[in-house]
């Protein structure tokens, strides 16, 4: 799978270690950075990760802040991603069964490598169930699009 992913400062440990798994993995691994733990603003790396999956040129995004929360408000202003900061393995299933979640966000602060692994691998592995969450999630989809 093609998968993009981004962190800040404070997230820039585990990005690295994800990014490193992933690839070990077989996927596919566009890095947008940072290169380092120099303090940036998230803004500037969540937002080209976010439109890159936006765009179908990655199939999910995976982004990396202190508390995943700036990461997750940024991406979700991108048209088309539905980001959600998942704790755990369980939200990172549900956030795909439910919401069909294309970009999973991770605390880099109170997430252990190991949980990490375990929230992406249940994002990556998990399918969409449709039915009345597709009606949901055309609902949401339909409210990025000017009347
Ligand atoms: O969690 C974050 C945003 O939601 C960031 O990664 C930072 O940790 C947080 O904003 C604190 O910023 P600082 O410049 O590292 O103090």
């Amino acid at each position: 799978m093609k998968i993009a992913i981004a962190s800040d400062h404070a997230g820039f440990t585990l990005k690295s270690h994800l990014a490193g798994a992933l690839a070990a993995q077989g996927h596919e691994v566009v890095d947008l950075g940072p290169d380092g733990s120099d303090s940036v603003d998230y803004p500037h790396y969540a937002q080209p990760a976010a439109a890159l999956v936006a765009a179908g040129d990655a199939e999910r995004g995976v982004l990396v802040c202190g508390s995943g929360n700036g990461v997750a408000i940024v991406a979700n202003k991108v048209h088309g991603v539905r980001a959600v900061n998942a704790h755990d393995a369980e939200e990172a299933e549900m956030c795909r069964r439910h919401n069909d979640a294309n970009v999973v966000t991770l605390s880099g602060a109170r997430l252990s490598p190991d949980e990490a692994d375990a929230i992406v691998a249940a994002f990556l592995a998990t399918d969409f169930d449709g039915g009345r969450h597709a009606r949901r999630v055309n609902q949401i989809t339909a409210m990025e699009t000017p009347a």
